[in-house]
């Protein structure tokens, strides 16, 4: 018979306070083998969430949760938070469709703040959390976890610079494991690695060990009292000072974040101050399971595995990426022109620059997550002669919108954006979606924008952005290709000009991006019902072919296809030259509707979004209809 576990009996974090710290450290290995079990047929994000395990299970046992509140950046460590928070039943639905999310969601549970996902916001949201507090004259306790990568991007700076001058009661855990997704990067990193080199911890707990011991009740009280707490503690566990000192934020010595005792002794004395405290937490990404301890850059992210041997359970796909496609040509291209610069925040793997950073070091830049110097960055090196191109998720290009429109598009520097992740990513759902992309280039004045329709025309798009002067973003989706077979050298493609992948005088779908393959499909579809539909690859978002959209319209019925939301997004521009042209066809723009996309398989969202061919061809029926 299985021993009966701990963690099934645990239905929220109320559950834990009756545990021993022996008993707290067995629940975090039971978390840490669901967390694999599960993972293992879902994927997820395993490292980070392994790693984070101890802290969470620390934390929780001293807070009165869902009253006091913590706060989770980016989400992807939270799921030991998910498993005590009345989420343990439901976590083999993990990130599938109508299951749950790989990321805090308040929908999805009163013990969750906020939708996490992007980088770097906790610390605001949390400074926010405990104003309200102080406003509300209400005492519940405000917690921030972050990691070390993500600290170190601008809006946590911004928090920083706020909450110490304020001196906002709240508590910052900082999990620093040296990775981000791949290693860490930055000055604030190697600050924090001097820091954990010099670290006299041990000296110092002893020392507050012996206080306790000798005035205890003295010592605690005058903590809880809140009086002089800063000082007091400083006196106790902090021999010299760091940034954040300096900032007006007490900060700890570095703690083992594997060592649930030493945690939730630091967290208790923290937890009772009045002003803004900084725990430096120290782990180990991927901890407890040997694979992803070994390879955590793997871990961060993955699909499916064995459980054994760590193995993805996917076999090679049969056509390369878009991402990898991406990286080839573009180490191509810079093997042609030394003026060539790529620029990555915190996304080397994920954008495809591997290859490009092991060939051409000198002109590789990692920024950390911090698209806003990428895209600064970028400016500054095309006023300096180069041709920086920034590779960046669409989604976490949202961050550096201000930095496009103003840095680079005023000045109509030579910058390319490769936005990857353009369109529905899958299973991280609506934090990662890359949907809004085109409607921020395309309202740029100066901005050129290409949509690339598969991995062939990403090389011809790629080279074209190059050679043009002046910005220029290019949008590709995320996973593979259509299959379409590579062209031995990358074309320029005319400006503004689009191709008609099939011809037919009954109705237009005119498709952006990966579109034109659903639309295809669509087409197929209505010809089997006797009906002669065109397809035209618009290929670009801006310029549109006007021209293209003139013979659409001649056919009598013009359907837009896009990846992205249909406010303000390419369709929206097809009926701005249809309404120039005076046009009297039918017109219907399709693409992503005034809503949040949830998780899942992006077949099942675009069924769902009537953007498969099925969707496609009803539309078509009804505008002829
Ligand atoms: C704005 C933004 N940029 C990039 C990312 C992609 N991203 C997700 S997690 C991560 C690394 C986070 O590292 P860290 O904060 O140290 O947490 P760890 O995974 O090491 O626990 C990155 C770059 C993101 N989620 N948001
Ligand atoms: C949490 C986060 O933002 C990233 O880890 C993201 O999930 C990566 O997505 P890809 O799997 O598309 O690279
Ligand atoms: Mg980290």
């Amino acid at each position: 018979m299985d021993t009966p576990r701990i963690l099934d009996v645990i239905a929220s974090p109320a559950d834990l306070k009756v545990l021993t710290n022996d008993e707290l450290a067995i629940l975090a290995h039971e978390i840490r083998q669901e967390i694999v079990a599960t993972t293992s047929v879902t994927g997820g994000h395993v490292a980070s969430s392994l790693g984070a395990v101890d802290i969470i299970v620390a934390l929780e046992s001293l807070l009165t949760m869902p009253k006091d509140r913590v706060v989770f950046d980016v989400g992807h460590q939270s799921y030991a938070h998910k498993l005590l928070t009345g989420r343990r039943d439901t976590f083999k639905s993990l990130r599938t469709y109508g299951g749950i999310s790989g990321f805090t969601k308040p929908t999805e549970s009163p013990f969750d703040v906020h939708f996490s996902g992007h980088a770097s916001d906790s610390l605001s949201i949390a400074t926010g959390l405990a104003k309200a507090r102080q406003l509300k004259g209400t005492d519940e306790k405000v917690v921030a976890l972050i990691g070390d990568a993500s600290l170190a991007g601008g809006m946590a700076f911004e928090a920083l610079n706020y909450m110490g001058n304020e001196q906002l009661p709240l508590v910052i855990i900082l999990n620093d494991n040296e990775m981000s997704i791949s290693r860490n990067v930055g000055a604030l990193m190697k600050h924090l690695g001097n820091i954990r080199a010099n670290n006299h911890y041990r000296e110092a707990r002893e020392g507050l060990q012996e206080a306790m011991e000798t005035c205890g009740p003295v010592a605690r009280g005058l903590l809880s009292f809140g009086r002089n707490m800063k000082e007091s503690f400083k006196q106790m566990v902090i021999p010299h000072s760091m940034i954040f000192e300096a900032l007006g934020i007490v900060c700890t010595h570095p703690v083992d974040g594997h060592n649930i005792a030493e945690l939730r002794d630091i967290l208790s004395l923290v937890l009772e101050m009045d002003g803004p405290a900084l725990v430096h937490v120290v782990t180990r990404k991927g901890e407890g399971y040997e694979p992803a301890r070994r390879d955590p850059e793997r871990f961060h992210g993955t699909g499916p595995y064995d459980i054994a041997t760590g193995a993805a359970r996917k076999g090679r796909a049969a056509h390369p990426t878009y991402t990898e496609v991406f990286g080839a040509a573009l180490a191509d291209e810079a093997a042609h022109d030394e003026n060539v610069v790529a620029i990555t925040a915190a996304m080397t793997g994920g954008t495809g620059l591997k290859t490009f950073a092991r060939e051409f070091p000198a002109r590789f830049v990692d920024v950390g997550i911090a698209e806003e110097q990428a895209v600064g960055m970028a400016a500054g090196l095309a006023f300096g002669g180069k041709k920086p191109v920034v590779a960046l998720y669409s989604t976490f290009m949202q961050r550096a919108v201000d930095q496009m429109i103003i840095d680079v598009s005023l000045a109509e520097a030579n910058v390319v954006f490769a936005l990857d992740r353009a369109g529905l990513v899958g299973d991280d759902g609506p934090t990662h979606h890359g949907t809004f992309d085109m409607v921020y280039t395309r309202m740029v004045p100066h901005m050129r924008v290409l949509a690339p329709s598969d991995e062939a025309e990403l090389v011809h798009a790629l080279h074209t952005a190059l050679a043009l002067p002046g910005p220029v973003a290019l949008r590709y989706p995320r996973g593979e290709g259509a299959g379409a077979p590579l062209p031995e050298r990358p074309e320029m493609l005319v400006e503004g000009r689009a191709r008609v992948v099939r011809e037919g005088d009954d109705a237009a779908l005119l498709a952006f991006g990966r579109m034109v393959g659903q639309a295809q499909a669509a087409a197929e579809l209505l010809a089997a019902e006797g009906m002669s539909v065109r397809v035209v690859d618009m290929r670009w978002v801006k310029p549109l072919d006007e021209e293209a959209i003139a013979a659409a319209a001649a056919t009598g019925a013009v359907v837009t296809v896009e990846e992205g939301v249909v406010a303000g997004g390419a369709g929206q521009g097809v009926l701005e030259v249809l309404a120039r042209q005076r046009s009297q066809a039918r017109a219907i723009t399709l693409g992503i509707p005034d809503a949040f996309v949830t998780q899942g398989p992006v077949s099942q969202l675009f069924a769902d979004l009537g953007l498969d061919g099925e969707g496609i061809a009803a539309t078509v029926r009804s505008a002829l209809a």
